[in-house]
């Protein structure tokens, strides 16, 4: 295993130690998040009693390989915590997420716990986001000419393709991966590319993550949001 993965593996297993007997539960997406849910499988299988809200299709399909028990959102007000990956961390917390398409499930889920905790390896803490070009969601209709605005707010957009084929979300819409290099003030950008009338969401998360669990080569290190 890569050193990268099994830092994955150690951040995401031990993030499962906040969880508690009773809690609703926001489950993230990704590769990261792939570890948390087999191990809460597990303690699940020993007897823990909790109930999770996927945020994309790929999370609720691993989940009920683990027999995690999952509920509809819609019978539910608030979230006990969401555990959920990140791409970019910066050192308020501000996060890009979205590398693998979920992004505006995963906000909405995210948002809805009073406790949100990200888990990611080492690699994705810098001092400023935007190296990882920002996935933002756009509706279908007419994403050239938003792909236009867009790329006047001064980055270059790419419409995100798998294998060729261009990659649609779990809410049907696509995503433009924007190269910023450098994001100077996210809560501003957020709300430039909100305002075009094609942005679903944008990837840009602050304000949101109340812990972050880092994978180190020697262990996993806890960063709390001074508040
Ligand atoms: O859309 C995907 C999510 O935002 C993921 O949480 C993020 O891309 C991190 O994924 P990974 O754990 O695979 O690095």
């Amino acid at each position: 295993m890569e050193h990268v993965d099994r830092q994955k593996q150690m951040v995401g297993e031990k993030a499962v130690d906040y969880i508690e007997n009773g809690m609703l539960v926001g489950l993230g997406s990704g590769s990261t998040m792939y570890y948390m849910l087999k191990e809460l499988g597990k303690r699940v299988k020993e007897g823990l009693h909790i109930r999770g809200v996927p945020s994309s299709i790929r999370t609720e399909n691993w989940a009920k390989e683990f027999g995690i028990p999952l509920t509809d959102f819609s019978e539910v007000e608030r979230l006990d915590i969401a555990i959920d990956g990140a791409d970019e961390i910066d050192p308020n917390f501000n996060l890009i997420k979205g590398g693998g398409g979920s992004l505006l499930r995963e906000k909405i889920v995210d948002a809805a716990a009073d406790r949100f905790i990200v888990v990611a390896d080492e690699s994705k803490l810098v001092n400023h986001l935007g190296a990882f070009p920002l996935p933002v969601e756009v509706v279908r209709f007419g994403w050239q000419l938003t792909k236009k605005q867009i790329e006047e707010l001064g980055c270059s957009a790419v419409l995100r393709e798998i294998d060729d084929e261009v990659f649609v979300t779990n809410n049907n819409n696509y995503i433009l991966d924007c190269r910023f290099d450098v994001i100077k003030d996210s809560e501003k950008l957020h709300s430039q590319l909100k305002s075009l009338l094609g942005v679903v969401e944008t990837g840009l998360f602050f304000n949101m993550a109340d812990e972050v669990i880092i994978g180190r080569n020697d262990g996993a290190e806890v960063l709390k949001r001074e508040k």
